[in-house]
């Protein structure tokens, strides 16, 4: 029985404990949006207020032709401005992007205690989490999203515990995005004038996992997010996001004045592409240079869209800095060496804040 929602307690109960997420609390019929999940005015996403990104997709099959250093140009020139770009030809078959769509929608669409069984400490494996929001215990306003969460151990391992109503095409999905993020990465560093051997490539995305984000329709999207601003900690992302659209990005232009220069721009779907995004870990291991993008996502009243992102991270166990050759070009790292798993703790232990995750590695300058 769906609890009273106007109860702040019973309502939390019943979405983040008892695990019927955002999607049972809306499927019991409800009409208003309940109050723990109105964002503060300054959080709150106007559509008008924002822009279409009109920038063409990268053509990744190009790549391997005679336009081969105008595509390097655009990726890294993506890399250091917006932290974002679109990408088609990308090696991943667009039924399987289909596939995955309607993966997203068989699982959600089942039972709560079906997904409820993948909840953090009951679930069958460490490597697979059913969730709602992004950290509901430490969040006033709560995400309107629910998300179930596939790190990659082995294929064994994904075979045996991923849900079964995603699991294959997940894990064809994700090997597929593995070797655009290889290519880019090393684009990327090559760039910076480093060249990384196979090991380093390896420990800087050597941690992998598909999630599938499934926002229902919201009574009223003025008021909520599907997730707010934040910026992934990882080295890329390769997104998956369904035609419904509502994906926002922040742009800052620094030479600008300060508030006029800052604007959101909504990243359009585009039928067979995939979005690709900086994290935090590149920019530190840049110095800067590439940025990671400051992103949230909208929620609509008419029909639930869902997202199925790749994160590409480092292992825990890897330490994380500005690359030397870097710093010796810039005269001054602007960050210091972190182990990731530090930066990991850090970065899910605390509610979503735009880029503030990143302080925890930057060092202060005194001017
Ligand atoms: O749903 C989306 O389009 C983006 C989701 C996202 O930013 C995330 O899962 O980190
Ligand atoms: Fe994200």
């Amino acid at each position: 029985m769906a609890p009273s929602f106007s109860c702040p307690n019973s309502l939390y109960d019943f979405v983040v404990k008892d695990g019927n997420g955002v999607k049972g609390m809306v499927d019991s019929g409800l009409k208003d949006v309940p109050e723990r999940y109105i964002q503060p005015p300054q959080e709150r996403i106007n559509k008008l207020d924002s822009r279409p990104h009109e920038v063409p997709p990268i053509d990744m099959s190009k790549l391997n032709g005679p336009q081969h250093g105008q595509v390097v140009g655009d990726i890294v020139r993506a890399a250091e401005t917006l932290g974002f770009f679109q990408v088609v030809n990308h090696g991943v078959p667009v039924e399987l992007l289909e596939s995955l769509k309607d993966a997203a929608h068989t699982f959600f669409s089942q039972l709560p205690e079906k997904k409820a069984a993948y909840r953090k400490r009951v679930s069958p494996s460490h490597n697979v989490k059913y969730g709602t929001s992004f950290v509901p215990e430490k969040e006033k306003a709560l995400e309107w999203k629910d998300y179930i969460s596939m790190v990659y151990e082995s294929d064994e391992d994904a075979l045996q515990f991923w849900p079964n109503e995603c699991k294959e095409v997940a894990l064809e999905y994700l090997k597929l995005s593995i070797k655009m993020v290889r290519n880019i990465v090393e684009i990327l560093m090559g760039n910076l004038g480093v060249k990384l051997d196979e090991s380093k490539i390896e420990g800087l995305i050597g941690m992998r996992m598909v999630n599938m984000n499934y926002y229902p329709t919201c009574p009223n999207p003025e008021l909520t997010v599907g997730v707010g601003r934040h910026s992934d900690m990882g080295t890329l992302t390769v997104l998956l996001q369904d035609g419904i659209g509502g994906l926002y990005v922040k742009v800052e232009q620094e030479h600008e004045a300060a508030k006029e220069g800052e604007y959101w721009m909504e990243i359009p779907p585009i039928p067979g592409a995939l979005v690709i995004n900086i994290g935090d870990t590149l920019q530190i291991l840049s110095n800067g240079r590439y940025r990671s993008a400051e992103h949230r996502v909208r929620t609509t009243s008419t029909q639930s869209r869902v997202s199925v992102p790749v994160f590409t991270v480092p292992k825990p166990t890897e330490k994380i800095g500005p690359l030397p050759e870097v710093v010796k070009k810039d005269g001054a790292a602007r960050y210091r060496e972190v182990v990731f798993q530090d930066y990991m703790n850090n970065f899910f232990g605390n509610a979503h804040e735009g880029k503030k995750t990143l302080d925890f590695a930057r060092i202060a300058t005194s001017s």
